[in-house]
């Protein structure tokens, strides 16, 4: 017997019989984006070629680039700053024109620190003399696609004059920028896809429930633990994918401890929810969060190092979990957790945290720096 139950609480969006949805449209793009595929946003009367520079090849940056084209680079706010730009304006995605001798090397090196090895001290910053602008919505869509599709928040901008007619002359997808920017910030609804039990070492009585984003986008998982009773608040921890921690056991932070100590504090209580949320690295993808860890090798700590390769200090978003509690008809939570901001989003979306639980497991040498780091600039509380 189960004492919760996957429902469809949330609406799922009217996907229309035929045509491709918006969002199944800003998929398809983001698909493209990944594997290096241009495609041409369109903003009112503008349109652009984007390529993440990423997984820009020589060959295609070759046949992309023509004399009357005016490449631009689109970067966050974060990069720029990290190259050493100053006066930079306020917004979070800036544009920059680039040089008419720009190379494919020195556009790779603004987007990857690895390329770059002056960059990579703190103290060793380069210096481009281009002045960086405020990015308008293509920008803002090409840095959003690119985040979103877990390559580095970096994207060459070929703004063309007629996008449709590039767009059918090369077969390229094409796509209004506000479109992408609503849909990538949109909550998605989460079909709950397959259950089935999971005898654990923690307790016998496991049970696992598959979710699938209705963007196509990684499934996530709720497991329960024992027999949690959602008639009062649950025993439940939100727990993101690390799998350097979670399966490696590595010792640069804590998830892994946590990850056991929150099975083994639902056993004990009888029962518990695990949402394993698979947004790894913060939600900037593991291939990324190596390169951060690249550049902790160098000296900065886990908040300098998203900075430095343009991402904002957490990538991740908690409705997801919150969404999923209601799907498993759950409402009132007691969560383990260290990050305030977690309950606070909790609650900001509908959820009664009656209490938060510390989970204060797993410090290493190793890691003291790292969870020092988050006290000291991410809110976390080591108590
Ligand atoms: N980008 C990045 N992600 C990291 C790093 N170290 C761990 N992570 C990821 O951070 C996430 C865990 O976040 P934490 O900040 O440790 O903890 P939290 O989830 O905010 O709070 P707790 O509930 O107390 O665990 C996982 O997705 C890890 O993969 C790092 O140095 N850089
Ligand atoms: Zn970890």
């Amino acid at each position: 017997m189960n004492a919760v139950t996957p429902g469809r609480v949330a609406e799922a969006p009217a996907i229309s019989a035929f045509a491709p949805h918006v969002i199944e449209r800003v998929m398809r793009v983001k698909g493209d984006l990944r594997l290096g595929v241009p495609v041409v946003l369109t903003s009112g009367p503008d349109a652009a070629m984007v390529i993440a520079v990423e997984m820009l090849t020589p060959e295609r940056y070759a046949a992309v680039t023509t004399s009357e084209r005016k490449p631009q680079i689109a970067l966050t706010r974060h990069r720029m700053a990290m190259l050493g730009l100053e006066g930079l304006p306020k917004a979070k995605v800036l544009g920059m024109t680039l040089p008419a001798d720009a190379n494919l090397a020195a556009i790779s090196a603004m987007a990857d620190p690895a390329l770059s090895a002056a960059q990579v001290a703190p103290d060793g910053r380069g210096a481009h003399s281009a002045k960086a602008f405020e990015g308008g919505a293509i920008h803002r869509a090409a840095i959003a696609l690119a985040k979103s599709a877990q390559l580095l928040p970096a994207a060459l901008i070929l703004p063309l004059k007629d996008g449709l007619a590039e767009a059918v002359q090369h077969g390229l997808c094409v796509i209004d920028a506000a479109e992408v920017l609503s849909e990538l910030a949109a909550a998605r609804f989460q079909r709950p896809v397959s259950t089935a039990a999971l005898p654990m070492a923690a307790h016998q009585a496991g049970r696992v429930h598959v979710f699938r984003p209705n963007d196509g986008s990684i499934e996530h998982y709720a497991i329960e633990i024992g027999t949690p009773d959602p008639s009062r608040p649950v025993l439940v921890r939100l727990h993101s994918a690390c799998f350097t921690g979670d399966v490696l056991g590595s010792l640069k932070c804590d998830c892994g401890p946590q990850l056991q100590s929150a099975c083994t504090a639902m056993a004990k209580a009888g029962g518990g929810v695990l949402l394993y949320l698979n947004q790894e690295g913060r939600g900037i993808g593991m291939a990324n969060k190596m390169r951060a860890y690249a550049l902790q090798d160098h000296g900065f700590d886990t908040v300098e190092a998203n900075h430095h390769l343009g991402f904002d200090d957490d990538e991740r978003d908690f409705r997801n979990g919150s969404a999923l509690l209601k799907q498993l008809g759950i409402t009132s939570v007691r969560l383990l957790t260290n990050n305030p901001a977690k309950v606070a989003i909790l609650r900001d979306q509908g959820i009664t945290v009656v209490e938060r639980v510390p989970l204060v497991v797993g410090q290493t040498a190793q890691n003291a720096h790292y969870l020092a780091t988050k006290v000291a600039k991410s809110g976390h509380v080591l108590k």
